[in-house]
């Protein structure tokens, strides 16, 4: 059952900030993933800003059990260390799962020592949400306690069968739901699919052509095995007002075939992708802004239409309110793009 409305958007915990009404606008086309206890990694943090939207202190999986402690000092260190807001860079952090040992440490200690630092805290294997219940009302006690002034997001990764089935209302239970990413590794696991891949395709999951009268060779294509479970984000996020993203790709050889997955989740409606390895922020860069022809593009089909309605042709195609919608997408992103980036702001002509 939902709360009534005017419930919703109260604090949880007397003294905690008023809860968000809308997310803020920003830029977040790849959420560059750095392993909080690598000391190495932590010293590139300034340099990695200047080329990225967002940088989160990962400290789940990928992170051995006895460095998880190591990993949260990392994080609150680097929440310290490097100011992320003046820099215009988003800071975030994946946290341990509900029911490990991890977990409770993680979020006292980062909304204790780092609480207004932080933007966003991603939570894995988020099943239900009852799920996001228990984090919105442990986090207004925490921000109440510590006089935190911004309440911190929520960003789920959507990675078991019951977290798909349940995503709707994953994504409205609480007003400080930011978005909801595809963990296509711990799917596949939850849901007993036969990859050990991390996101993209498998040859074997595929389309086969007739028989041919002739004997010949049959055409046959591969498909997309996230297809259903992006749609389905998709429409839970945008329902609900919040960012769909796609998660990891593991090989970090195939550049073409991140690309791929990256542009699919792109056109699909997703904002942004997370990035492992510094050879996909330029991927996910390049795929998360739009292109200069298709801005332009954009920009000529909301002229002929300058108030939205009626109809108009624009070479040779039909054009009418809902493609001015459909073109005021582009242009809008394009502007949140021009606005971060002159370099791209002369190239739109914006
Ligand atoms: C299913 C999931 O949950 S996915 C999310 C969890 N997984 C992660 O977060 C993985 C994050 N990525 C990493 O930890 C690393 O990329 C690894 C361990 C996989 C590979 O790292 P390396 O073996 O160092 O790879 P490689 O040699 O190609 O790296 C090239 C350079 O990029 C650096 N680099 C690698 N990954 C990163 C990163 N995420 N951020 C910044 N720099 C990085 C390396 O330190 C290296 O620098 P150097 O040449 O000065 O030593
Ligand atoms: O956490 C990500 C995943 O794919 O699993
Ligand atoms: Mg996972």
């Amino acid at each position: 059952m939902n709360k009534p409305p005017r419930a919703f958007f109260s604090p949880l915990a007397s003294g905690a900030p008023a809860p968000m009404r809308e997310l803020p606008v920003t830029l977040e086309r790849m959420i560059h993933f750095v392993p909080a206890h690598n000391a190495k990694l932590r010293s590139r943090v300034p340099d990695m800003a200047k080329q990225v939207d967002v940088i989160l202190a990962n400290l789940e999986d990928a992170i051995p059990a006895d460095a998880k402690d190591a990993a949260r000092a990392g994080a609150v260190e680097m929440g310290k260390s490097f100011d992320f807001a003046s820099a215009g860079v988003g800071y975030w952090s994946r946290i341990n799962a509900l029911n490990s040992p991890w977990h409770l440490d993680d979020v006292t200690t980062l909304v204790g020592e780092i609480g207004d630092k932080l933007d966003v805290i991603m939570v894995p294997k988020v099943e239900g949400p009852w799920d996001i219940h228990y984090m919105d009302q442990l986090l207004a006690l925490l921000e109440a306690k510590h006089g935190v002034k911004r309440p911190i997001m929520l960003h789920a990764i959507l990675e078991t069968a019951q977290g798909v089935a349940n995503v709707e209302a994953i994504a409205g239970a609480s007003p400080r739901m930011h978005g909801i990413c595809l963990g296509p590794a711990d799917l596949a696991a939850s849901r007993k699919m036969k990859t050990t891949r991390v996101g993209g395709g498998h040859p074997g999951y595929r389309v086969l052509s007739d028989a041919n009268a002739d004997g010949g060779e049959r055409a046959s294509a591969q498909q997309d095995l996230w297809h259903y479970t992006f749609a389905k984000m998709v429409d839970a996020c945008v329902m609900h007002g919040l960012k769909p993203m796609y998660g990891p790709f593991g090989d970090f050889d195939d550049e073409a075939a991140c690309e791929q997955q990256f542009r699919n989740a792109y056109l699909m409606g997703c904002v942004g992708a997370w990035t492992l390895h510094p050879s996909q922020i330029a991927i996910a860069k390049r795929v998360f802004t739009p292109a200069v022809d298709e801005v332009k593009l954009a920009m000529r089909m909301i002229e002929a239409m300058p108030d939205g309605t009626g109809v108009a042709l624009v070479d040779g195609k039909m054009l009418d309110d809902a493609t001015w919608k459909q073109a005021k997408v582009i242009v809008d992103l394009a502007r949140l793009v021009a606005a971060r980036e002159p370099e791209m702001a002369r190239a739109y002509g914006l």
